[in-house]
């Protein structure tokens, strides 16, 4: 019988508690013990821990954030602060840990495997920045509600005849930006992957105004800049009225899509059954609809590629 340990790392997204619950039922169910680590790596070096059951993920599927909690800790990315965590996962019992997050928490599943503990990774972030997976736990929640607000703002910017730029998350990944931007039918999107003219922006708006179109949505991913800056150079340059939305942590809640509680679901018990199969230092993802698997050290060398096609067709289907 092995004892699986389980935490969840960095920005929480929505579909964490889905994979939270596939890890522990599917463990349970072929006669593992499951810890439970909360607020990530910070409640490992703290000993945060509980021994999980069948009802302790009962009930959670449908929500969003992680009922173990999660944080960003600093402690974790020493030498120290590692070791510290291994004697507390031995003093435990734990044989292997599951580790829900993004890159930087998969860089830390990634140093312990170093240290011979075995670690697998499962991809939950809003951003859908790593590579070697389609998809990220959140993402297409977090979508969802980008177009939500979207179109919230899209009412009021058609009836007032403004401008509208609306700030999204994502780091230093265009991926919400662009995809809900597409969904949402903004005019122009602007993400870190490819550099972009004020002057460009503006000259689309005179474009479009002169054709008849007086509102326009402008979506900026953050990592790009600020958006009050970019609206007020475009209002230097063109006197529109324009008004700045900066979406901020709304992206984070809210009950996970279909999409993502699936996802969690499966990829939870695949990490479950590498486990059993005696795999570590793996990370689980989709490809084509397929749930794969992949070294972790491979997995955070692959650079993602930006799809430029979706880019360039949301610029001729916003003309
Ligand atoms: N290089 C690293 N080595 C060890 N731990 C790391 C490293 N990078 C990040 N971590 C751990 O993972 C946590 C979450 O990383 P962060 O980048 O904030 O979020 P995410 O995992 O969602 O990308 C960090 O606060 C830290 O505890
Ligand atoms: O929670 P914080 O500290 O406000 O961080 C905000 C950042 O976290 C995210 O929401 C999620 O990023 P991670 O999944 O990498 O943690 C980013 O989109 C955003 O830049
Ligand atoms: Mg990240």
């Amino acid at each position: 019988m092995k004892t699986i340990g389980i935490l969840t790392s960095g920005g929480d997204a929505p579909g964490m508690n889905a994979a939270i619950r596939a890890v522990v039922r599917s463990a349970i169910y072929y006669g593992c013990k499951v810890y439970g680590i909360n607020r990530g790596y910070k409640g490992l070096i703290e000993e945060d821990i509980q021994e999980m059951n069948l009802s302790s993920v009962g009930d959670i599927i449908h929500r969003g954030g992680t009922v173990l909690k999660s944080s960003r800790c600093e402690e974790f990315k020493t030498e120290e602060g590692r070791a510290i965590g291994v004697k507390v996962l031995k003093k435990y019992g734990i044989d292997c840990l599951v580790v829900i997050g993004g890159d930087g928490s998969f860089n830390g599943a990634q140093k312990l495997s170093e240290l011979g503990f075995p670690a697998i990774g499962i991809p939950g972030t809003i951003d859908n920045d790593l590579a070697y997976t389609d998809y990220t736990i959140g993402f297409d929640t977090t979508q969802n509600t980008i177009i939500d607000a979207i179109g919230k703002i899209r009412d009021t910017s058609s009836s007032h005849e403004r401008v509208n730029i609306i700030e999204v998350m994502g780091r230093h990944c265009g991926d919400l930006a662009l995809y809900a931007g597409l969904a949402g039918g903004a005019e122009t999107v602007i993400v870190p992957e490819v550099d972009f003219k004020v002057e460009d922006v503006c000259n689309k708006l005179k474009t479009t105004q002169k054709r008849g179109k007086r509102h326009s949505i402008i979506v900026l991913a953050e990592g790009v800049g600020n958006a009050q800056d970019l609206g007020k150079e475009i209002i230097k340059e063109t006197g529109a009225d324009l008004r700045v939305t900066v979406l901020g942590h709304v992206q984070r809640g809210g009950s996970p899509t279909a999409f993502d509680r699936i996802l969690a679901s499966r990829m939870g018990v695949r990490a479950v059954e590498l486990l059993l199969d005696g795999k570590a230092a793996r990370v689980v993802g989709i490809r084509d609809n397929k749930i794969i698997d992949m070294d972790i050290h491979e997995a955070l060398s692959m650079n993602k590629t930006f799809d430029k096609d979706t880019y360039e067709m949301v610029k001729i289907l916003s003309i």
